[in-house]
Parts: structure tokens; sequence; C-alpha cells
């Protein structure tokens, strides 16, 4: 017999296996005719994966291709692409560089022309053109800020787009009367076209009165300059943009639903929709795992709850970490001595936070093990450290980079 982590990890590679973006994308080019020049911009942490299925179905077709990801995310080079790697969560230079090469691939295309706009989350960070009067450190200053306050992607995409020169719909203004084609993966709840990846060719939906009312919801700082700039507001109509959307949190859910079943658990979606605080999910599912071994529900054992989204984090200690890490090692505190009982919290992406983990995964001994080499994992979570707290547990889940970037997945599993 398997044991819960075997299962536990067979739950994860399966799902994250029914995400990945070269079906969808090849199914998204079915049967399309692109005429003239054939440009194809690649963003976001699944840019490769999306690029290599674009280059295998078009082929000669394309006149030029650009993949722009995040550092260790290109898995070698692709004909005809050239492949520039970039800071994520927060921007570097190579955001910058990347988005300029991008630019001058697409501003001179004529009408005729075609770019294929490839996006998937992380797009944010990778791709960066600041609008005039605003440098690169004011753009990384915010990020980080935003990152930490506990602000949801929306929010944070929000006062992105409006300090950007390529975000909120402009970069479909850099390609003038080309028609663009673009192809989304979704890693926000709900899809919003505007908010993946700061939706580069979508209109905004966001207005400059709201990027200002979450400057001052979460007190954070800006210059005069960004004041200014957050006040001018983003394209509201693009009319040279058609946009397939494939890829969710959903599916991602579905599939873990699948292969739990397979496994012979009754598996339940609790929800593909979470936002709150990583921590509070985990106190929340440790309570539901406690709740099912007391017997007292109708539940029968052994069950898979499964939830997908994507928690925050308000960061106040000095730790290293990400959301899954941080809900696993609370709900390692919230599970401490229960059996048969095993949760994990894992980025379907591969990295969670600035870590390179992708998330944490727990069981009854997991809060004891971290207590045994002498470390208080209350201290560690209250520093948000969680990295350290689960590596010295040895309940780090390490992936490497997926290829894809659909959110989260959160299973709880009963026996
Ligand atoms: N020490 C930490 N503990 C918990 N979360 C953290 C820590 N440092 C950064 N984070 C969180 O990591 C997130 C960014 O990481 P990442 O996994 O790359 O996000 P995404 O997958 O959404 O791109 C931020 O939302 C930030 O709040
Ligand atoms: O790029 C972004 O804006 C976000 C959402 O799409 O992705 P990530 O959270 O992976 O940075």
């Amino acid at each position: 017999m398997k044991t819960m982590r075997e299962d536990g990890n067979t739950i994860i590679g399966s799902a994250i296996e029914a995400v990945l973006p070269e079906a969808a994308v090849i199914k998204a080019l079915e049967n399309r005719k692109f005429s003239g020049k054939v440009v194809v911009i690649a963003i976001g942490k699944a840019a490769w994966n999306m690029a290599k299925a674009t280059q295998l179905t078009l082929g000669q077709q394309i006149d030029a291709g650009l993949v722009i990801t995040k550092y260790d995310h290109a898995k070698g080079p692709i004909d005809g692409f050239e492949i520039v790697e970039a800071g994520h969560p927060i921007p570097d230079g190579n955001s910058v560089l990347g988005a300029s090469k991008a630019i001058a691939l697409v501003e001179n295309l004529s009408e005729e022309d075609h770019v294929i706009l490839l996006v998937s989350g992380g797009g944010s960070a990778l791709f960066e053109k600041p609008m005039p009067g605003i440098m690169l450190e004011d753009i990384m200053d915010i990020t980080e800020q935003l990152l930490g306050c506990g602000a949801d992607i929306v929010e944070i995409n929000t006062v992105r787009k409006h300090l950007s020169g390529v975000k909120g719909g402009k970069f479909a203004l850099h390609c003038k009367k080309a028609s663009i084609f673009a192809i989304v993966l979704s890693d926000v709840i709900g899809d919003r076209l505007d908010a993946i990846a700061s939706g580069p060719a979508y209109p905004d939906g966001s207005t400059s009165e709201e990027a200002l009312k979450i400057i001052n919801k979460y007190d954070l700082t800006v210059t005069d300059e960004m004041l200014e700039v957050l006040s001018i507001e983003t394209p509201k109509e693009i009319t040279n943009c058609e946009t397939v959307i494939t890829g969710s949190v959903s599916a991602l859910c579905d599939a873990a639903s699948e292969s739990a079943k397979a496994l012979g658990y009754q598996p339940i979606i609790l929800s593909s929709t979470l936002d709150c605080e990583a921590k509070e999910a985990g106190k929340f599912l440790s309570a539901i795992a406690r709740e099912i071994h007391s017997h007292k529900t109708h539940l029968k054992k052994p069950i898979a709850m499964i939830v997908g989204g994507e928690t925050v984090v308000r960061i106040i200690g000095k730790g290293m970490g990400g959301r899954n890490q941080e809900l696993a090692l609370s709900a390692a505190l919230g599970i401490e001595g229960l059996e048969g009982t095993l949760i994990f919290s894992v980025g379907s992406d591969g990295t969670d936070g600035p870590t390179d983990a992708a998330g944490g995964m727990l069981d009854g001994t997991t809060a004891m093990k971290i207590r045994a080499t002498g470390m208080e994992p209350e201290v560690y979570l209250d520093n948000n450290d969680s990295y350290h707290a689960l590596q010295a547990s040895g309940d780090l889940i390490m992936t490497g980079s997926t290829g894809t970037n659909v959110n989260d997945l959160i299973v709880l599993l009963c026996k």
C-alpha cells in the first residue's frame, strides 16, 4: 500500500500535468491563418512551453519570436526565438530589456501583419517599460511594498498597470495596426483578463481612482511623479486584439480530484477561489481535518478535500517563505499529533515566493519534527520564515519550474 505522502505526490504530479499549456496552445492555433509577418511574443512563467508549442505548430510561418520568462524557466533554445530571462516577483533590468526587444519587434508592423501574444502569470514582473517619469527602481520598490502588504493580485496589478507603459492594454498600442491574437493561461481567480500578467493587450477595467485608493488603503510610499502618473487613465478600448483564454485553477482542482479518486479517496472540491490569508487557510483546513477524525461529521474516510486559489500574506517578519509554505506551517501547528492526515499546498508554477520550493507537505509529525531540532514553529510562522521551519522537518515540496502557472493547489487527505 502506498503512503499518504506518495499519494500526495501522485496528486501533485497529475494535477500539474493536466494544466501544462502545450495542448491548449496547439488547439487555440488550430485552423487559424496568419497573413503578413508573424511575430510571436511569449511572456510569463509558462512562456517557454507556450512558445515551444507555437513554434512546433506554426514552424516556418513565424518571422520572429521572443520569450521573456523568469530565471531558470527556459528549457533550451527554440528555433527562431530569442530568449530573455528576467526578475520575478520583483522586476529587474532584464524585464525592461525584454519589453524593449518586444516593442522593437512589433512597432513597425503593418495592418496585414500578426502578433501572437502568449501570456501567462508572472508577466507583470517579467515585462516592464516604466511610464515616462518613472524609474525602474520606483517600480521595484512599489512592487515590494504591494507584495508584502496583503493586497490581492487585482489590487497589485491595478497599481502596476497605471505605472507601466506595456501593461493595462498599453502593449497593444505599441503594435499599432497589426492584429494581435492573444492566448492567455489564467492564474487569476475569476480569470480576469485585465489582471492576468496585467493584461498587456486587454482593455483595462481598473481606473486611476482605484489605483490611488489602493495606495491609501495600504499606506504605500510613492513619489510625486508616481502620483502624477497614477492619475493618467489606461486604455479602455483595444480594437486590434482577439483573446483566447486557456487553463485555470479549476482545471487544476478537477485533475487533483480525478487523481485522488483513482487513489481511492472520496474527493470534494471545497473551493477553487480561495483568497484569504495563508495562515488562516492553514488553520481552517486543520480544523476540518480534526472534525473529520472526530467522527462527528457524515464525511467518510478516506477523503480528499481539494482547494484552489491564491492566498495572501502580510509580511511582518524577516524570514523566508511563500504563501504555500506559510499555509503549510500554519496547518502543521493545527494538526500537530493528528494521525492519518496529510495536507499540502503547492504553487502550480513550481516556485513559492522568493524560494526554490514549490510549497509544503505536512502531517501530524511535522510540528514535532521542527521542535525536535530546537526550533519553535510558532516563532518561525510569526517571522514569515516557513521555508526554514519546513526545511528542518524535511517537508518542503521541490518540483523545480513546471512550465505552467495556474495558481495554487491545496489538498487535505484523511484516512
Ligand atoms: N517570507 C515570506 N513568507 C511568506 N510569503 C512570502 C514571503 N516573502 C514573499 N512572500 C510572498 O510571495 C509572493 C510572491 O511569490 P510567488 O510565488 O512568486 O507569487 P506568484 O506565484 O503569485 O507569482 C508574494 O505574494 C509575497 O507575499
Ligand atoms: O503576472 C502577474 O501579474 C501575476 C498574475 O497573472 O502572476 P504572478 O502572480 O505569477 O506573478
